[in-house]
């Protein structure tokens, strides 16, 4: 029963219902019904498209210093392009330079267009899940263990066949969630403001809006080579899950917010604004923080300081898919000694704040934040459900020194 409905029927029904709601989202965020013509994108959406991907992609060829990501199970070291920052920041420059004095229209097409530009994204990013699908059913690059293993074929078009799939000379991954979504998340949310300002004058909460997730994002590309360790990079392979999901649901759902503002400004007051900035911002340096500590105990193999103490940790075993054993430690003072997912707390009241200014106007604006949370709640069962197979009674131990996941008492 369990596996007929993780194989047979979550993958096809979430499909089709995250794709339509891509179609709900992109109407309704303007107060118009569903317009199916869209789908087919339009002349600005497929050359915007064009562009963007062709900028995404050479940085990803330019000559730059690599990172690499964790060594897998099967003894895969995947390497990253470690450009990102400056990739971020100069198609942040260049996005405004070009609006100011090249095309002064530019973000008015992209908010008149967006409909048109999802449609061609979603048709993109459908087809590369297709590719996807047949190149690690036919060519994997690393013929490990799972990926030779059949599943249904929905699964693994959903949850993707490859761990670390190059395509064209890139790693996919790489491509679709960090130089494609981040960015894509960055230029819409200020597309959106532009336009607002355009159509109804500068407003304080839409700026707080924006203002909140640009530092969020460009948070991001500080530690981007501290997101090669996570869940989505180490463990999820790369099909709808993951790449449509940063090619599309990124794109529409996270600058949820921003895009519904332009047709229905915030009506909260500048003093109200800059409070809710401070607690935003206070989240996000809080959330980098954590992610921080942790990144910076691992590189260092646990001899750093925590607070100007050195940081406390457990020695812990595993055993990996070659049967090697291995050693590794989990870090148990600092914010890793106060909850095991204090991160996420951080996530969702940041995303809550920049949300929160748009609160007249009901639900809508909180439609991200609302995903958010099911998605994180979601993913401490899966992390944890990850470290107890790899760490065994390490894992119980652990739990036992840092005994709640996200809410004191109680979870
Ligand atoms: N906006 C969004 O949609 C989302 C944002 N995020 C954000 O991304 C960031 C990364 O999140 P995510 O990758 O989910 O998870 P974490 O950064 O919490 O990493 C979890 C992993 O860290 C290791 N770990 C756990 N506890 C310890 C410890 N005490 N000491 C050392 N290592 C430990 C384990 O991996 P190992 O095998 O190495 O031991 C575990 O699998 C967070 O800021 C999160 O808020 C995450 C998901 C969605
Ligand atoms: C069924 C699908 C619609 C669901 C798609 C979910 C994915 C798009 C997202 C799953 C995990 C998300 C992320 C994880 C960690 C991140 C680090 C953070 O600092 C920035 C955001 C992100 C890259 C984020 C992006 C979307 C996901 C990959």
């Amino acid at each position: 029963m369990y596996d007929t409905i993780r194989y047979h029927v979550i993958p096809p029904a979430f499909v089709v219902f995250f794709t339509g709601v891509v179609q709900y989202l992109a109407w309704s965020g303007r107060g118009a019904s569903v317009d199916f013509s869209a789908l087919w994108g339009n002349e600005f959406a497929w050359r915007f498209l064009g562009v963007s991907f062709a900028w995404a992609y050479v940085s990803l060829l330019v000559p730059s210093r690599k990172c690499k990501g964790p060594v897998t199970d099967f003894g895969q070291v995947p390497e990253y392009q470690d450009n990102g920052t400056l990739y971020y920041w100069a198609t942040l420059v260049t996005f405004v330079l070009y609006n100011f004095f090249v095309d002064k229209d530019l973000s008015l097409k992209i908010y008149d267009n967006f409909p048109q530009i999802l449609g061609a994204l979603n048709t993109c990013a459908l087809l590369l899940c297709v590719v996807l699908l047949i190149k690690g059913r036919l060519s994997p690059d690393v013929r490990e263990k799972t990926v030779m293993k059949k599943f249904p074929i929905a699964y693994e078009f959903y949850s993707g066949k490859e761990l670390h799939p190059r395509l064209l000379g890139v790693d996919v991954k790489q491509f679709t969630n960090c130089r494609f979504g981040m960015v894509a998340w960055q230029i819409f949310i200020l597309a959106f403001f532009f336009a607002g300002i355009k159509r109804e004058g500068f407003n304080y909460g839409f700026a707080v809006n924006v203002l909140l997730q640009s530092i969020y994002v460009a948070k991001f590309w500080w530690w981007e080579s501290g997101y090669f360790w996570t869940l989505d990079v180490a463990l999820d392979r790369a099909g709808y899950y993951l790449c449509w999901g940063c090619l599309v649901w990124v794109p529409v759902l996270y600058t949820f917010s921003s895009y519904f503002m332009v047709a229905h400004p915030p009506l909260t007051s500048p003093l109200i604004s800059l409070l809710i900035f401070f607690v935003g911002l206070s989240a996000v340096i809080i959330n980098y923080a954590v992610d921080r500590e942790k990144e910076i105990f691992r590189k260092t193999g646990g001899e750093c300081e925590i607070r100007g103490e050195p940081a406390k940790y457990i020695d812990v075993e595993y055993v990996d898919e070659k049967k090697r054993l291995r050693k590794s430690k989990l870090l148990i003072s600092g914010f890793w000694g106060t909850l095991r997912h204090l991160n996420y707390n951080f996530e969702i009241l940041a995303a809550f704040s920049w949300s929160c200014v748009g609160w007249h106007h009901g639900l809508a604006p909180f439609y991200y934040v609302v995903f958010l949370t099911g998605l994180l709640v979601h993913r401490v069962f899966r992390d944890e459900e990850k470290c107890r197979r790899k760490y065994g009674k390490y894992w119980e131990k652990y739990c036992s020194i840092v005994r709640y996941r996200m809410i004191p008492y109680v979870f």
